[in-house]
C-alpha cells in the first residue's frame, strides 16, 4: 500500500512529493523548506537524521509523531441480538420490513435504543458513524406513531430535522421502506431547498403527511402559511439527526424559529437527539428539545475516540501547499493501481475548491487514474445535479467523488473504500463525519488527511485521534509524472475557476485563523501561493468589495481590480503560463506512465455530474 511505515522513509518520501522545483533544487533549498516547516510544527529543533538521508535535513521532526497513540483495540463485540426478538414490542409490519431489508440483527446502538422500556421516553444518543443511527430512531418513533390512538394521519406525528437536503431525502427513503407494509400506509413527506417548494408544499397540504423529514430553511418557509402549521397541533415526536450540527450556532435561530411554531414541550412530545459527535457545548441548548432528565445512551466509552476502529488513519503530510493537487494525483494513482474498483469521496474545505478539483481530475483537465468515473458534490450545484449524483455514486462500484462538506455528514455511500481529506476540516467534529463516510456497517476503509505544513497542527493539536504518518514510497508512485498531468491539466482549466477557488481559500482560511495562528498578511501569502498551485503567475484580481466583506482590505499582497496597473471589472491574466517552473516532458520511464492509466492522451474519468454549477446557493 501507498502509505504505510513511514516513519523510516518519511523525509523522503516528503522529497518525492515535492513539486519538481523542490526535487531539482540544491540542498540549501530543502534548508530552506525546513526553516519554514518547523517552526508551524515543532516546539523543539528537528533532531539531526540520522539515516542514509543524512544530507537532505528532515524537514518535519520524525520524533514529533512518535507519541501518536496506536489505533485503538478494537473492543470486544458483543453477540448480536436479533430483531426476532423484537416480536410483541415493535409491530409486525415494521418486522417485516427489516427482514425484508435484511437487517436481520441490530447494530449495538440500535439494541441500546430498542431495550429502553419506554420507547416515548426523551434521549440523548451518540454512536460511531454508520452504525445505524437512523434506524435507532425511526424505530421507537415509528412504533409510537402506529400503536398511539387517535393520532390523525393526515397529521404530522414525527418531525424529523436534518442538516442537509441529502439526507433528508436518504433518511426518508429509509423511512418509506420501514414502513413500506403499513397498511394504512403512513405517509413520509420531505421539506428541503433547492426543490419546488410549491408543489411540495400543495401535496404537504392536501395529503396526509404522518411523518416530515425536512431541513430547516425549508421548514420555516412552510410555516409561515398558518395551514402549514395547523398540520403540527398533534406532533409525537421531533428527531435532530446530526443533533451537534443541528443545536450549533450556525443553525440555532432557525431551530429556535421551528420550535416557536411546534406545541410547547409541556404538551409531551418526545425529543431524540443522535450524532456520532456530541461536544460539551450541546449540552446548555439541550433543553430545547429534551427533557432535563433525558436518557443517555452511548456505545462510545469515555476514553475512546469516536472515529470507527476499522478505519486506519494516515497523515500525508506535503512540503508544501504546491505539492497537494500532485500528491493527491500519485495518493489516487496509486491506490487505483492495487484497487481497481476504488470508490472514494475527496473532501476539500470549499466548494469551490470541491469544484476546482473535479474539473482538474474529471472532464476538463482528465488527470484521474484511467477508468475512473468521476462525480462532484457541493452546494455550487444545482439540486438537480446534486441529486444525480448522489443516486450515481450510491450506485456506482467504483469512482471518485469531489466534494465539500455537504455530504460530510450522514450519507450513507455503500462501499466507499477510501476517504481523502485535503487540508482543514472546519473543526474536530467535522473531521470525525468526514473519515465516517467510509468503514460504515461493518465494512473495512480508510482515511488518508494531505495537509500542509501550515495545517500540521491540526494532528498535533488533536492526538487522541490514531492518525499515523505514512511513510512508504508505493512502486508505482512517480512524483514528477504526477506533478507534470497536474501542470497539463490545470492548464485546461478556466480562469474563472481559479478565481473562485482562490476567494474561497481566502475566507475559508480567515475563518480558521486561530488553528492556523496565521495573521492576515500570511494568509494572503499562503493563499497567493495556492494560486501558484493552481498555475496562476499572479494572484487572481478581486473586487475591493470582495475584500472588504473578506476583512482583509489593506492587506499586502492581494490584487485588487483598478489598482496595481489592473483595470477594473478586467480579471487578471493570471493563468496565461501555468506552473512555469519545473517545466520538464513526462516520466516514461516509469511503470505508470501510460497514457490510459494517467489520463495523458484523453480526458479520463467521464464526469457523472456535469451541469453547470448554480451560482451562490449557499
Ligand atoms: N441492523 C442493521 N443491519 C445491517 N445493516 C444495517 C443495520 N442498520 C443499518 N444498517 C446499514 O448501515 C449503514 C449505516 O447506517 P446509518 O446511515 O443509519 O448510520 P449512521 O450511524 O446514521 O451514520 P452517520 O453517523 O454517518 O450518520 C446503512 O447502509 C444502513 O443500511
Amino acid at each position: 500500500m501507498f502509505l504505510r511505515n513511514l516513519r523510516t522513509k518519511a523525509p523522503l518520501v516528503r522529497r518525492a512529493f515535492g513539486p519538481a522545483h523542490h526535487r531539482l533544487s540544491s540542498l540549501a533549498l530543502e534548508q530552506d523548506t525546513a526553516a519554514r516547516l518547523s517552526p508551524a510544527l515543532a516546539p523543539a529543533p528537528a533532531p539531526a537524521p540520522t539515516s542514509i538521508h543524512t544530507q537532505i535535513p528532515a524537514s518535519i521532526p520524525i520524533s514529533v509523531y512518535t507519541d501518536i497513540p496506536d489505533a485503538p483495540k478494537p473492543k470486544k463485540m458483543e453477540t448480536p441480538v436479533a430483531y426476532s426478538t423484537m416480536a410483541g414490542r415493535l409491530q409486525p409490519q415494521l418486522l417485516k420490513a427489516l427482514d425484508q431489508m435484511e437487517y436481520k440483527y441490530m447494530t449495538p446502538v440500535q439494541q441500546k435504543v430498542l431495550q429502553l422500556p419506554n420507547f416515548t421516553d426523551d434521549c440523548l444518543v451518540q454512536a460511531k458513524t454508520g452504525t445505524g443511527k437512523t434506524i435507532a430512531f425511526l424505530l421507537p418513533a415509528l412504533q409510537t406513531l402506529l400503536t398511539t390512538k387517535g393520532l390523525p394521519r393526515s397529521q404530522v406525528g414525527l418531525l424529523v430535522l436534518a442538516p442537509t437536503r441529502e439526507l433528508a431525502q436518504q433518511i426518508a427513503d429509509e423511512c418509506n421502506k420501514l414502513t413500506s407494509l403499513c397498511q394504512p400506509p403512513l405517509d413520509c413527506h420531505i421539506a428541503v431547498g433547492g426543490s419546488n417548494k410549491k408543489s411540495a408544499l400543495s401535496k404537504f397540504l392536501t395529503g396526509k403527511p404522518t411523518i416530515l423529514v425536512a431541513t430547516p430553511g425549508r421548514l420555516i418557509d412552510y410555516l409561515s402559511e398558518a395551514a402549514t402549521r395547523a398540520k403540527f397541533t398533534d406532533l409525537r415526536c421531533l428527531v435532530l439527526d446530526e443533533a451537534d450540527r443541528m443545536l450549533d450556532q450556525g443553525f440555532m435561530p432557525a431551530l429556535v424559529k421551528i420550535l416557536q411554531q411546534m406545541p410547547p414541550k409541556s404538551t409531551g412530545w418526545q425529543g431524540m437527539c443522535f450524532s456520532a459527535t456530541l461536544p460539551p457545548s450541546i449540552h446548555k441548548v439541550l433543553h430545547l428539545v429534551l427533557k432535563p432528565h433525558h436518557v443517555r445512551l452511548s456505545t462510545i466509552d469515555k476514553d475512546e475516540v469516536p472515529t470507527v476502529d476499522a478505519i486506519p488513519q494516515s497523515l500525508l503530510a506535503v512540503d508544501a501547499i504546491e505539492d497537494v493537487f500532485p500528491a493527491l494525483h500519485s495518493l489516487l494513482s496509486c491506490e487505483k493501481y492495487d484497487n481497481p474498483m476504488l470508490k472514494a469521496v475527496i473532501f476539500s474545505s470549499t466548494a469551490r475548491q470541491a469544484a476546482l478539483m473535479y474539473q482538474i481530475f474529471g472532464h476538463t483537465g482528465g488527470a484521474a487514474p484511467g477508468k475512473i468515473p468521476v462525480y462532484q458534490m457541493h452546494s455550487r450545484m444545482s439540486q438537480t445535479a446534486r441529486n444525480r449524483t448522489v443516486e450515481e455514486f450510491k450506485a456506482t462500484q467504483t469512482g471518485l467523488l469531489f466534494a465539500s462538506d455537504v455530504v460530510g455528514r450522514g450519507m450513507d455511500f455503500p462501499d466507499v473504500g477510501l476517504v481523502v481529506q485535503i487540508g482543514l476540516p472546519s473543526d474536530t467534529e467535522q473531521y470525525v463525519h468526514r473519515v465516517g463516510r467510509t468503514g460504515r456497517a461493518g465494512k473495512l476503509g480508510r482515511a488518508v488527511i494531505v495537509l500542509t505544513p501550515e495545517e500540521l497542527s491540526f494532528v498535533r493539536n488533536n492526538r487522541q485521534f490514531p492518525i499515523k504518518e505514512t511513510t512508504t514510497v508505493h512502486p508505482r508512485a512517480s512524483p514528477t509524472l504526477s506533478a507534470n498531468i497536474i501542470r497539463q491539466a490545470l492548464e485546461k482549466i478556466p480562469e474563472q475557476s481559479k478565481t473562485q477557488a482562490y476567494v474561497a481559500f481566502l475566507g475559508f482560511t480567515k475563518t480558521l485563523k486561530k488553528i492556523h495562528g496565521l495573521e492576515p498578511s500570511a494568509i494572503v501569502q499562503l493563499a497567493n501561493r495556492f494560486a501558484a498551485s493552481m498555475g496562476c503567475t499572479e494572484p487572481p484580481a478581486l473586487d475591493s468589495s470582495v475584500v472588504g466583506k473578506m476583512g482583509l482590505k489593506g492587506v499586502p499582497g492581494l490584487v485588487i481590480k483598478g489598482k496595481n496597473g489592473v483595470p477594473a471589472g478586467v480579471p487578471s491574466q493570471n493563468s496565461r503560463r501555468p506552473m512555469p517552473r519545473g517545466k520538464k516532458p513526462f516520466d516514461d520511464s516509469t511503470p505508470s506512465a501510460s497514457g490510459a492509466e494517467n489520463g495523458q492522451n484523453k480526458p479520463t474519468g467521464e464526469p457523472r455530474s456535469h451541469k453547470r454549477p448554480r451560482r451562490d446557493m449557499r
